[in-house]
């Protein structure tokens, strides 16, 4: 029975037309259904390159270009552009299956042909001339593009060129560089699925295959289809990465699973379409899907909503860890009357370093607020004999047994000021007790974990303990790389044992290559840990996208520097960018606080974004970077980027006090950039006042 394939493409074109026009775009594929598609005159194009092209016509001046297989059942809707663009389209591509993947791919051949300048002595030699044609062949290289390959001597060279391959053939380029082998190369592009040999003439079995399936649609079944086109914006619902794919909707992991990469590989998408699988595969189980904010969770529900409709959001519960925790103590009649915050903490923790002049000024507030937080409560300490004898492994200084007494000391001091009113990991271990002795059922049969880099110890445990052991119990998503908090953790030793079940992405999905590149050298390749004690390095972390350069700005005031980010966002707002689609962030609510003012004053509508205030509202959002951890805006300006901002002095321990803390916050403060570059989908701009944040790039 004859099928209309749709290709990625052609949803973008079809996500652009009006009303009117996809209607049309609708009964072409109607008529498919009803088999009526012989009337619809598939007309062949005297130009085209791809013999199998055919057009169809829409209306007087739109075309379909669609694919019609010599042999087999499956036509390819490949774009819908206008007359005189399907005239201009069809003698520059061709379609093939790639003959190591048997992914379905469209060579754009003019740009293949495209040379970059031949290198000469003066210039590098080739970036690829370590790797040979055979390699480049082994891990689905086309042919065609080996002389523009070879020719390539900068990463400049590589970030115009590069675009010019199909996209699985482009990240296959990116994992060859960073030093991957072709087996390894081949899992990451095709998500593991089995090779076997392709027949490149076999369109319906090129289409039938996963790696395909990142860039076309075949519609087995109407809903599928009808529900793609009614959200075709949201291309994430449908064109998932192989990887993606193969790992969210695995059948079953025997235990905890675990799925990293760099910002905005699509983790949460990820995890999006696993609660999905487990919904759709589970009936009656009982699924969690946590995150760290308030913000975030509202933005997992709205995406779960996208995907499933109110059934997928009614069948999966989404929390903050934080909630989660007041929800069972509530449950288990030990709601807190109040909760300590964070600030309120910090003034006890003076108040204590102060009385006691904790270890003669050796212990300031900050390390003892650490120091419980890290270390007695991430162990759960309750006595003075177990701290004597507790791993301080992860904490810089050394502590002799005299200095464990009189850190104990000031603890239990702080305990007596706080006067029982908890701190929320105070919440979370008390209600991890209540689960591991049985005074509350475990509440739920799978939890998926998003933003896992930052959450502590404590509501890790929790987290287990919210779980029975099993298959598909924990599905983990997280990036070290953005980790803005303290805690490091160290999985296996918190009863979450992944062995082997742990993936990591590397097509970043939203940034630019341009956006990326400034992004990644903010890290200055420093190591990261994949939560259990490993590293995860960012290896082949690429871009298929492409945009302008992020704008680098010095000034010499804080007035000139705030004039001139009024005039960026009045321009991006005159471009055609909506005011909500735009977020200026700093490293300091001071300066969040300018900046708002700054914009406002200038007569943009700006909503400053903090603590509870919550949503979108369709004006310029002002925020610290913080605030903006997981969110993402097509153009962000980082104001306040100078050396006496970033790192920011308060939040880094000075390296004579304790050198392994102060490489530690040093990474952190890098993360906090990096976390902020990354939101940005199309353009980014840094400014500061004086000099740059010694983290930003000078070359
Ligand atoms: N397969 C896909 N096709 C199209 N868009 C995708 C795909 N996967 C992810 N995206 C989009 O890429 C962007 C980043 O995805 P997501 O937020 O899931 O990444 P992330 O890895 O969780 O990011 P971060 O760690 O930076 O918060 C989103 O706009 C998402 O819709």
């Amino acid at each position: 029975m004859p099928t209309l394939a749709v290709a990625k493409d052609a949803m973008r074109d079809y996500a652009k037309l009006t009303k009117p026009i996809r209607d049309k775009v609708d009964a072409i594929f109607a008529k498919f259904r009803t088999h009526t598609y012989a009337g619809l005159h598939l007309e062949k194009l005297s130009n085209a390159r791809d013999p199998r092209l055919r057009t169809v016509r829409v209306d007087d001046f739109w075309r379909g270009l669609v694919l019609a297989p010599e042999s087999g059942d499956t036509y390819v809707l490949t774009r819908i552009v206008t007359h005189d663009e399907a005239d201009r389209w069809a003698p520059r591509h061709e379609f093939k299956v790639n003959a190591t993947h048997g992914a379905l791919e469209i060579i754009d051949v003019v740009s293949a042909e495209q040379l970059p300048p031949a290198p000469t002595a003066a210039t590098s030699p080739g970036l690829l001339s370590s790797i040979a044609d055979g390699t480049l062949r082994a891990v689905g290289i086309d042919d065609i593009y080996l002389p523009m390959l070879r020719l390539i001597s900068s990463e400049e060279q590589l970030l115009s060129y590069l675009p010019a391959l199909p996209e699985l053939q482009q990240q296959a380029v990116s994992l060859l560089l960073a030093g991957l082998d072709v087996d390894t190369v081949l899992d990451q592009i095709t998500g593991g699925a089995p090779r076997g040999d392709v027949d490149v003439t076999d369109i319906d079995a090129a289409l039938s295959r996963p790696t395909s399936a990142s860039n076309f649609l075949v519609s087995a079944e109407d809903a599928s289809l009808r529900e793609a086109l009614e959200k075709p914006f949201d291309l994430w619902r449908t064109f998932l990465h192989p990887q993606q794919r193969s790992v969210a909707y695995r059948a079953s992991y025997s235990g905890p699973a675990r799925v990293t990469g760099g910002a905005g590989t699509g983790k949460t998408v990820l995890a999006i379409h696993r609660a999905k699988h487990l919904a759709d595969t589970r009936p009656g189980a009982a699924i969690l899907l946590t995150t760290f904010t308030t913000t975030l969770a509202e933005e997992l529900r709205s995406a779960l909503h996208v995907l499933g409709g109110a059934h997928l959001a009614d069948r999966v519960q989404v929390s903050t860890v934080d909630a989660l925790a007041h929800g069972l103590a509530r449950q288990a009649g030990q709601g807190p009357e109040g909760v300590l915050l964070d600030r309120d903490e910090m003034k006890l923790w003076a108040n204590v370093a102060q009385r006691r002049r904790a270890g003669q000024g050796r212990f300031g507030p900050e390390f003892l607020r650490d120091e419980w937080r890290q270390i007695i409560l991430g162990q759960d300490i309750t006595d003075l004999s177990a701290y004597l004898d507790a791993s301080r492994f992860g904490r810089g200084v050394r502590l002799t047994r005299s200095d464990r007494e009189v850190v104990w000391q000031a603890v239990e001091e702080f305990e007596r000021l706080k006067a029982g009113v908890p701190t929320m990991l105070q919440v979370a271990v008390r209600v991890t007790r209540l689960l591991e002795n049985g005074s509350i059922d475990t509440p739920y049969t799978h939890i998926i974990v998003d933003e896992a880099q930052d959450l502590h110890p404590a509501q890790w445990r929790l987290l287990r303990a919210a779980v029975p052991p099993g298959p598909d119990d924990l599905f983990i998503v997280g990036d070290s790389h953005q980790r803005i908090y303290d805690n490091r953790v160290t999985l296996s030793t918190l009863g979450v044992e992944i062995r082997g079940r742990s993936h990591r992405l590397t097509v970043s999905y939203r940034t630019t290559a341009e956006i990326l590149r400034l992004s990644t050298r903010l890290l200055d390749q420093q190591s990261y840990d994949n939560f259990d004690g490993g590293l995860d390095p960012l290896a082949g972390y690429y871009s298929p996208l492409r945009g302008p350069r992020p704008d680098l700005d010095g000034f010499p005031d804080r007035d000139s520097e705030l004039r001139e980010l009024v005039t960026a966002v009045g321009l991006w707002l005159e471009s055609g960018v909506q005011a909500r689609e735009i977020a200026v962030l700093s490293r300091t609510k001071r300066q969040a606080e300018e900046a708002a003012a700054a914009l406002a004053g200038s007569g943009l509508s700006t909503v400053r974004l903090k603590g509870a205030v919550r949503g979108r509202s369709e004006a310029i959002q002002v925020m610290t970077m913080h605030r903006a951890k997981g969110l993402e805006f097509r153009c962000i300006a980082v104001h306040g980027a100078g050396a006496d901002v970033i790192p920011l002095a308060a939040a880094v321990t000075p390296a004579r006090i304790d050198a392994s803390r102060h490489r530690q916050d040093q990474m952190r403060e890098r993360s906090l950039l990096f976390v902020a570059c990354t939101r940005a989908r199309d353009a980014l701009r840094i400014s500061w006042t004086g000099l740059p944040s010694p983290f930003l790039p000078t070359g």
